[in-house]
């Protein structure tokens, strides 16, 4: 980063006399390192990859006719040492072309310009090996005493906060609600499911719960609708079954995720029918509910209405060919089904036809006005994440229209309206009141956090496509029930994860699911590190095996993993496992003072949901961490004389708190880790409530004497080979399971014709050679086992 600062001051902005105040502090850090280690090279007698590197990167700055090493002699004579290596010459005049700093010109204007103005222009700067062109923060001699000050103060006695159940709203605290979009019940849930809705909001609670906030998270499965419909012919299961199944399959892999609910309840519940009931009637009695008669696509061939996903067709907005009754799946409109193109049944692919039914509307353009005033006061003072204020900013642009709450289905929540009584209530009106009745399940006062919108605040979390839901209808319903309902006043919608090059999708099969991230080996943190790290926060984003596994040993295992485990280490070797006395000089202070730093960016990141970003800057304080190690040697000073061994202890003593504070940095992202961590340094309890008061203090929660556990290493790595073999193996898998477990099954069940039962046979043989052949086995003639003769 400094480089490309000096670069940009000198070839852009032509002040090539800034550039030596820019390089001074990297340049000191080099010469001091090429002179302890006395050898010619970098890393030793022969010339390596790090000088070809680091010397082609300095070159055009260094060899310019503008620019004096000054004190630098070590550098100098190791510049010029690299630069007499004959392929190093005919590098030069390739790539400069006899025009010096000036050819790098075209470059440097496609380099971003830097983002982050921490480091002001003239002052010096440090370089920070983030990925990121993210600068350092420069530390004053104030803030160095600063925090010295307040490493000092030490644990305060901050009480740990009850989490008695059930947990409700309390005078003088601040009271967050958190909800996390109900997943549909008709599948495993896949990772862009996971990180879209119920593991960001489990870090946001985690957080807030660490902040001293009196958190509510809760959370469950959507059951109604044409989605468990559908499944249950699939499988030949009643709803009901289906929904039991899968209720409990999501509930374990949430728990393996260690999602940390309050409540996980589900919306076929009496609570259910007995709130969105009262909330229809409310609407019914304000007048915002309007009758209409709609045309709708019916199934001559299964005799029923085609509602939502029952319907497949060709989006009449972007001709996606594969867009549903409801939604499409490429450009996120919702669709009137009678509006697609070439519908299809989905159950027996006929082709519907076109009858009219009577139905009721909510009045949206009658709430209009309503939604407008407190979505214009909403935004401005909640967190709304960009992506949501623009979709419902669009759908307020492109103007409001009824919109039908009921369905000609049997599986749903009642229609209490004795005119409608055949019908039920469509999923997208009922499913949010889910988050109403899943609290009452969980507590008969839950109107005191969801009837008290000035006592509570309420965050939602759910990814892209559930927004105008969320932000438009639900809202509209509470609002015209006039029964001082708590609105959201946090939306936080992440965009999507993709699945190497594709989308994931539950009901297509591709990506990895919850259950098969358990299947990997690969522990649960890492799967959440990785996804947080990768989380889609302002854009698209994508899982990838290669990534995941680069990330794991670059980021967990050499970054984060090795500080920790090093820092404790050495307190164990060198100091028989109990904290040594730490004399804080000049360079620990300022290190304090920059890990306080960050710490406080990190704050103020997840005060804002800014999750992925946040976590950067608990990898940034192990690399400083990493680095001070590096510099400090304490292996080495240990075995010196008196004030060596005093300075060993002290950098080893702020290693180790350094890695006590890393430890409830984590806990929101990595649990399981952040406790393992903490055990390792029988760090006191009370550390975990007192870092993340306020706006951050790093305080020394490991005093001199304080005896520490045992340590050991915190991760693995994950090898290539193993990182194929898992690829191969979950890469494509939930095809064949989806349809080797339930369509073969159920057609049978369904007694339905042999030549069909037998056409899905040969396909299902098909997909299981696909899959050998993908995983490299040979391929056996099909076994004759068990065939009668
Ligand atoms: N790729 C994704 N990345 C992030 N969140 C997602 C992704 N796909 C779905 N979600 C979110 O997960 C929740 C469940 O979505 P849903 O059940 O529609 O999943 P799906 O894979 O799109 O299913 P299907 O393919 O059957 O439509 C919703 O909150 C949705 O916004
Ligand atoms: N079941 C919906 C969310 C309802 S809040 C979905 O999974 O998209």
């Amino acid at each position: 980063p400094a480089l490309l600062r000096a670069l940009r001051t000198a070839v852009l902005q032509g002040k090539g006399s800034d550039v030596s105040q820019i390089l001074q502090s990297p340049l000191n850090f080099l010469d001091q390192s090429l002179l302890k280690g006395s050898k010619p090279y970098l890393t030793g007698e022969a010339v390596s990859m790090a000088d070809i590197v680091l010397w082609g990167a300095l070159h055009p700055i260094l060899s310019d006719s503008s620019f004096t090493l000054g004190e630098h002699n070590s550098v100098k004579t190791w510049f010029d040492r690299v630069a007499a290596v004959h392929s190093c010459q005919s590098a030069v005049q390739k790539v400069l072309q006899g025009k010096g700093l000036q050819a790098m010109k075209s470059y440097m204007q496609r380099q971003p310009a830097p983002q982050n103005s921490q480091c002001r222009d003239a002052q010096p700067c440090n370089n920070n090996p983030a990925e990121s062109e993210e600068r350092q923060h420069f530390v004053s001699e104030e803030e160095c005493e600063a925090a010295a000050l307040a490493w000092n103060k030490g644990l305060s006695s901050c009480p740990a906060p009850d989490r008695q159940h059930p947990i409700l709203p309390q005078e003088g605290k601040r009271n967050v609600l958190v909800t996390s979009a109900l997943p549909y019940v008709n599948n495993v849930p896949h990772l862009g499911n996971i990180i879209g809705c119920v593991l960001s909001a489990d870090v946001f609670s985690r957080y807030g719960r660490l902040r001293g906030w009196n958190m509510l998270f809760v959370c469950g499965t959507d059951e109604y609708g044409t989605a468990t419909e559908n499944k249950a012919r699939e499988e030949g299961l009643t709803p009901q079954q289906i929904c039991d199944k899968y209720h409990a399959v999501h509930s374990s892999i949430y728990s393996w995720f260690q999602i940390d609910f309050d409540f996980f309840g589900r919306t076929t519940t009496e609570k259910q029918t007995e709130i969105a009931q009262n909330i229809f009637w409310r609407l019914h009695k304000h007048g915002y509910l309007v009758e209409d008669t709609v045309e709708q696509l019916r199934c001559e061939n299964c005799q029923r209405f085609l509602a939502d996903r029952f319907v497949e067709g060709t989006c009449p907005h972007c001709s996606y060919p594969e867009a549903r009754g409801d939604q499409c799946d490429k450009c996120g409109r919702l669709i009137n089904a009678v509006e697609l193109r070439d519908p299809q049944c989905k159950v027996c692919r006929q082709t519907p036809v076109i009858r009219s039914s009577k139905h009721l509307f909510l009045d949206l353009p009658k709430l209009e006005s309503q939604l407008e005033q407190w979505l214009e006061k909403s935004t401005s003072t909640g967190d709304w994440t960009t992506n949501a204020k623009q979709i419902t900013h669009s759908w307020i642009r492109d103007g409001l229209k009824p919109r039908c709450i009921t369905r000609d289905l049997h599986w749903g929540t009642p229609v209490p309206h004795p005119d409608f009584k055949e019908k039920v209530f469509y999923v997208w009106f009922d499913a949010p009141i889910g988050y109403l009745s899943i609290t009452a399940n969980y507590t008969s006062e839950w109107e005191r956090w969801w009837k008290n919108p000035l006592q509570v605040e309420l965050y939602n979390f759910m990814a892209k496509d559930n927004v105008p839901f969320h932000s438009v209808v639900f809202p509209c319903s509470l609002l015209g029930a006039q029964d001082n309902y708590t609105l959201v006043n946090h939306l936080v919608a992440t965009e999507y994860l993709n699945y190497e090059d594709t989308k994931f999708s539950k009901s297509r099969g591709t990506g990895v699911f919850g259950d098969m991230a358990k299947d990997t080996g690969i522990p649960s943190d890492v799967w959440r590190f990785y996804l947080l790290y990768v989380r889609p926060e302002g854009q698209d984003s994508a899982f990838s095996w290669a990534d995941m596994a680069m990330k794991n040993n670059s980021e967990l295992l050499n970054n984060l993993g090795n500080f920790i485990n090093r820092a404790g280490m050495f307190v164990t070797k060198f100091f028989e496992g109990c904290v040594p006395v730490m004399e804080l000089q000049r360079e620990d202070k300022e290190l304090l003072a920059v890990v306080g730093w960050e710490l406080q960016q990190y704050i103020q990141l997840m005060d804002k949901v800014k999750i992925r970003d946040a976590l950067k800057h608990i990898l940034n304080i192990s690399r400083h961490g990493n680095q001070y190690i590096q510099v400090n040697q304490p292996w080495k000073k240990i075995k010196g004389e008196e004030s060596e061994r005093l300075r060993a202890g002290t950098v080893t003593g702020v290693a180790v708190n350094i890695a006590c504070l890393l430890s409830v940095m984590l806990l929101p992202y990595m649990p399981l880790v952040s406790q393992i961590i903490r055990d390792q340094l029988n760090a006191p309890q009370s550390c975990v409530y007192t870092m993340l008061q306020g706006s951050g203090t790093f305080v020394c929660s490991l005093s001199a004497g304080h005896r520490i556990g045992t340590v050991s290493p915190l991760f693995q790595k994950l090898e290539a080979e193993q990182i194929e073999a898992l690829k191969k193996r979950f890469g494509g898998q939930q095809v064949l399971d989806v349809h080797d477990g339930d369509k073969v099954r159920a057609l049978k069940a369904q007694k339905a014709e042999k030549d069909v039962i037998a056409a899905e046979v040969s396909k299902l043989l098909e997909l299981k050679t696909q899959l050998a052949l993908a995983e490299g086995k040979n391929l056996e003639p099909t076994s004759k086992k068990g065939k009668k003769k």
